[in-house]
C-alpha cells in the first residue's frame, strides 16, 4: 500500500473512532444520538472502519450533510454510498434518513425533507465535513445561486443549484450544520490544506463557504 493510502486509512481510523466516542458518550444520557456524514470520496476509509465499531447502532440516526438530487440506486447518490459503507456490519442497524424523495427536484422535496429531519435527535452528535477544492461544504457551493439563502436561513434544509455540479442538489442549512455538539473536517491531499489555509487567513465566507464553519470548534482530520 503506498504511503498515502495508508495515511488515509490511518485518518479515516481516527475519525472512526472519535465518531464512535461521541456517539457512545451521548447514548450515555439520551435515548438516540445523531450523526450527519458528508458523501463524496474521502470519508470511504472513515465510513467503512466506522462501521464496524462498537456502538450501539440500534439507537443511531444518521444523514447526510447533502445529497444529490437522484435515485438511491445512481452512482453518484451518496445515500448509496453510505448504505455500501457505513450501513454494513454491525453498523447496519443504524437508522438512515436520507435527503431525497420521489418528487421530481429538491424544490418540491425540501419540505417532506426538512419534516423528515425535524423528528431527529438534534443537537447532532457529531457533523463531519468535507471540502472541494473550491472551499464549499455540504452543498454550499460559491458559484451558486442558493448559497446566501443556505448561509442565512433558519430551515433546516435548502435546495441547491450551480454551474460546478451536473445535478440539482439538497443541502442542511448552515444552521442545521451548526446544530451539533462536534464537528470534524475531513480532508486528504496538498491541494484542499492549501485551500483550508487560505480560508483561515480571510473571511468572506461568499468566497469560501468553508469559512462558515471554522468559526466553530472543529477538529480537522487531513492526510497526504
Ligand atoms: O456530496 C458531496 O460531494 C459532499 O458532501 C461534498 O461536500 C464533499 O464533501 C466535497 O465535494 C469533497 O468531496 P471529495 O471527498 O470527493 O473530494
Amino acid at each position: 500500500m503506498k504511503i498515502t493510502e495508508s495515511a488515509r486509512e490511518q485518518i479515516g481510523a481516527q475519525l472512526a473512532a472519535a465518531a464512535a466516542q461521541a456517539l457512545t458518550e451521548d447514548l450515555a444520557s439520551q435515548p438516540r444520538a445523531l450523526l450527519v456524514v458528508s458523501g463524496g470520496s474521502t470519508p470511504l476509509p472513515f465510513l467503512r472502519r466506522l462501521a464496524e465499531q462498537p456502538v450501539a447502532w440500534s439507537r443511531v440516526d444518521v444523514t447526510l450533510a447533502d445529497e444529490r438530487w437522484v435515485h438511491e440506486d445512481h452512482p453518484d447518490s451518496n445515500a448509496r454510498l453510505v448504505r455500501e459503507t457505513l450501513l454494513t456490519g454491525r453498523a447496519v442497524a443504524a437508522t438512515f434518513h436520507s435527503l431525497t424523495t420521489t418528487d421530481s427536484t429538491p424544490e418540491q422535496g425540501a419540505a417532506t425533507v426538512a419534516a423528515r429531519l425535524a423528528t431527529l435527535p438534534w443537537p447532532a452528535s457529531l457533523v463531519v465535513l468535507g471540502m472541494g477544492n473550491d472551499g464549499h461544504t455540504a452543498s454550499l457551493f460559491p458559484d451558486s445561486g442558493e448559497l446566501s439563502l443556505a448561509l442565512s436561513t433558519d430551515d433546516s434544509v435548502v435546495a441547491v443549484r450551480a454551474p460546478s455540479v451536473p445535478q440539482p442538489r439538497i443541502t442542511l442549512s448552515a444552521a442545521r450544520l451548526h446544530d451539533a455538539r462536534r464537528h470534524a473536517l475531513h480532508l486528504v491531499g496538498d491541494a484542499k490544506k492549501a485551500v483550508l489555509a487560505q480560508a483561515l487567513s480571510g473571511d468572506d465566507v461568499r468566497e469560501l463557504p468553508i469559512r462558515a464553519f471554522l468559526t466553530c470548534p472543529l477538529t480537522l482530520y487531513w492526510a497526504p
